[in-house]
């Protein structure tokens, strides 16, 4: 995946956001995360100024409704010019086909389709969790896999899911298939609400297309620095 170090813009106010982007380099250069914490509060406006600056832009707002409201809400999310947007592939199948349909509805003409990511198991669920709270009874790498069989099959481009997981989806799901990873932390840094953790160098050892970084570089003293280590870690 081109850009495959996605920074997750995570932060509660737009002089946070405007400093934090200052320290990442050149928009082009860039795919930067959108997620519920900037989206709830100010709505397009901030996607649509970094679509603008140049910023290659993934729009996470897992989407898990009734295929019908997930289709209106996907052909929405395509007009904005982003490249990445998620769903919940708990939703299921005909959610996944409404989701794949609505983006292709939504996209103008000339532009490319965004690419749609199915998350399956959060990252901050644990083998613990998924036996006992969901009452799943596969493990996690098989219901990690089962979910990304069906994304696969209904239309979404790949998944999200723990670079714990990636060795057994690239055999079993396939190489034509993207692999998005959260989940990461350098070995220094803190766990905090996540489960099922790698470093980034791990992520790449494991076949990661890309991973997704929040806290270790918003909390970081020096956000350019972790930003700029995690990017060489991977690459
Ligand atoms: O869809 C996601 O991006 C996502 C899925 C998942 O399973 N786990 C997960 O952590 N994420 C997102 O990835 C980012 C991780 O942030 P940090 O834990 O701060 O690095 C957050 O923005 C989460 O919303």
């Amino acid at each position: 995946m081109n850009k495959p170090v996605i920074v997750a813009l995570d932060v509660e106010d737009k002089p946070s956001l405007d400093r934090l982007l200052s320290k990442l380099g050149d928009p082009k250069d860039i795919t930067v995360k959108i997620g519920m914490e900037l989206f709830y509060q100010f709505g397009t406006e901030p996607v649509k100024e970094l679509v603008a600056k140049g910023y290659s832009i993934f729009l996470d707002l897992k989407l898990h409704d009734i295929p019908n409201t997930v289709y209106n809400g996907m052909k929405q999310i395509a007009k904005l010019g982003i490249q990445y947007t998620t769903i919940h592939a708990l939703g299921g199948s005909e959610m996944i086909k409404k989701a794949h349909e609505g983006l292709i509805a939504g996209t103008p003409k000339g532009k490319s389709l965004p690419k749609l990511l199915a998350v399956t198991e959060l990252t901050s669920i644990s083998d613990d969790s998924l036996a006992n709270e969901q009452n799943c009874k596969l493990t996690m790498k098989d219901q990690v896999i089962s979910l990304a069989k069906m994304a696969k099959k209904y239309g979404a481009d790949g998944v999200i899911c723990s670079p714990l997981e990636v060795e057994k989806l690239r055999a079993e799901v396939g190489e034509d298939f993207l692999y998005v990873t959260p989940g990461i932390r350098p070995a220094t840094d803190q766990k905090f609400d996540q489960s099922r953790i790698a470093t980034p160098a791990q992520a790449k050892a494991f076949g990661s297309s890309a991973i997704v970084v929040g806290r270790p570089i918003t909390l970081a003293k020096d956000p350019q620095a972790a930003y700029q280590k995690i990017v060489k870690e991977f690459n």
